[in-house]
C-alpha cells in the first residue's frame, strides 16, 4: 500500500520494449544489460527509459530505441501490468510494456548499454533482471513458451 504522499505524487512513466524475433511467433527476447546507475550496472532490462513530458508512450519507446540501440521498431500489444496496465517499479517509477518486432537497424549497445543479448524461454533465466522486471519477464517467458 502506497502511502498518501506517494499517492499525491504521480509516478514517472517509463516504457519499455519487449523485442522479440517475431511478433506472430516469438520464439527469442532482446535483454540489454545496463551501464548505470552503479546500483542497476550490470542488470538486464527492457530496453527503454522515461516518457518526456508531452510525449506519447509508444513515441517515447520508438525514440528511445533509437538513441540506444540505433534500430526501429513495429509495435504490437501492449503486456498489460497488474497495476491499473503498469508494472511498479518503485515509489517514483512505474512502467509500460510493448511487444515489438525489428523493423530497422541491428541492435547496437549505446552508452547506457554495454551487451545485448537474445534469450529463449529456456535461456531468460541465465541473467540476472532488474528487480522490477522479474514478474514482466515470468509473463514474457509463458509467450515465448506457446
Ligand atoms: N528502460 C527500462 N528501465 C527500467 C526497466 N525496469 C526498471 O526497473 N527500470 C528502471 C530503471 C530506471 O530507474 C528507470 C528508467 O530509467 P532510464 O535511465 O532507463 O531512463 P532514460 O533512458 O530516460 O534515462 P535518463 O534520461 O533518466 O538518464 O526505470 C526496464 O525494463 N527498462
Amino acid at each position: 500500500m502506497r502511502s498518501p504522499d506517494e499517492r499525491s505524487t504521480p509516478r514517472v512513466l517509463v516504457v519499455g520494449a519487449a523485442i522479440v524475433d517475431d511478433l506472430a511467433r516469438p520464439g527469442r527476447l532482446l535483454a540489454a544489460r545496463r551501464t548505470r546507475p552503479v546500483e542497476t550496472q550490470g542488470l538486464w532490462e527492457l530496453p527503454g527509459g522515461k516518457v518526456e513530458p508531452g510525449e506519447a508512450p509508444q513515441q517515447a519507446l520508438h525514440r528511445e530505441l533509437v538513441e540506444e540501440l540505433g534500430v526501429e521498431l513495429r509495435l504490437g500489444d501492449e503486456l498489460p501490468g497488474p497495476d491499473d496496465g503498469c508494472w511498479p517499479i518503485s515509489a517514483r517509477l512505474t512502467m509500460r510494456v510493448w511487444l515489438a518486432e525489428l523493423s530497422g537497424g541491428a541492435p547496437t549497445p549505446d552508452d547506457a548499454h554495454d551487451a545485448v543479448r537474445w534469450l529463449t524461454a529456456a535461456s531468460l533465466d541465465d541473467v540476472p533482471w532488474v528487480p522490477a522486471d522479474v514478474p514482466v519477464v515470468d509473463v514474457l517467458r509463458t509467450l515465448l513458451l506457446r
